[in-house]
């Protein structure tokens, strides 16, 4: 894997010409809403750091139960378990992938800097934003329908917390490399995956 990378959202490019996207924002920012709409237009392959952990915690087991309790009081996971996970994820894709949309992930620049040394270094970073404000209001409505357990107000209080505090930096680490691009989240979905778009087709 070599350079690449995109705001609230990062690509990493290998060497092959592969793209590995990550996209970053705040809960509720509309991130999962985004990847759909680049794997549609796109063909790349959509990582989501809490699906994966999602897909754990539904299979029943040891490991999925201890990360159901750390998710539902809105905390990380440990960096190793969800790196792993990421990796077997592309492992298990790389022959037929296009390239990779990484959403999610990192949450905190340790997290960075260390797909950095096991995967490869970031082209683009997608960073969607959204206000706090907008952001509550999202995952409340989804909270009505969505069956995740981290979408109710107590929770989604500490995930915005988090956010702020240990995510938002990963933001400023890799504005400094010039791969962020910064994407209004306010505007109504279409619009916003214009912008996406627009951020994507730059690179090429
Ligand atoms: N631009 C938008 N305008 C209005 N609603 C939106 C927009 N983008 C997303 N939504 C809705 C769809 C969902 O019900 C909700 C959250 O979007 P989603 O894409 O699931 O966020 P996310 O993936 O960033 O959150 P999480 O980090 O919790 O997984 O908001
Ligand atoms: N990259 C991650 N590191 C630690 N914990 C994570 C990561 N991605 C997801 N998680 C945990 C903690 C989050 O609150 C939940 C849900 O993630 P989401 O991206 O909102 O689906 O999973
Ligand atoms: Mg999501």
């Amino acid at each position: 894997v070599g350079e690449g990378c995109q705001g609230n959202s990062i690509v990493y490019k290998s060497k092959k010409a592969e793209r590995f996207h990550v996209k970053m924002g705040g809960p509720g920012s509309g991130k999962g809403t985004q990847c759909e709409k680049v794997v549609a237009k796109y063909g790349y392959t959509h990582l989501s750091s809490g699906d994966l952990l999602r897909a754990e915690v539904a299979s029943g087991s040891e490991r999925g139960k201890t990360l159901q309790a750390i998710m539902q009081k809105g905390e990380l996971v440990p960096l190793d378990t969800v790196l792993d996970m990421i990796k077997d994820a592309m492992i298990a894709k790389a022959g037929v992938s296009k390239g990779f949309l990484i959403d999610g992930y990192p949450r905190e620049v340790k997290q960075g800097e260390e797909f950095e040394k096991k995967i490869g270094a970031p082209c683009l970073l997608l960073y969607i934003d959204a206000k706090g404000e907008t952001m509550v209001k999202r995952l409340m409505k989804r909270g009505e329908t969505s069956g995740r357990a981290d979408d109710n107000e107590e929770t989604i209080k500490k995930r915005l917390d988090l956010y702020y505090k240990a995510t938002e930096p990963v933001i400023t680490f890799y504005t400094s490399r010039g791969i962020v691009r910064k994407i209004d989240s306010e505007l109504p979905v279409d619009e916003v995956f214009g912008h996406v778009a627009k951020a994507i087709d730059d690179l090429k």
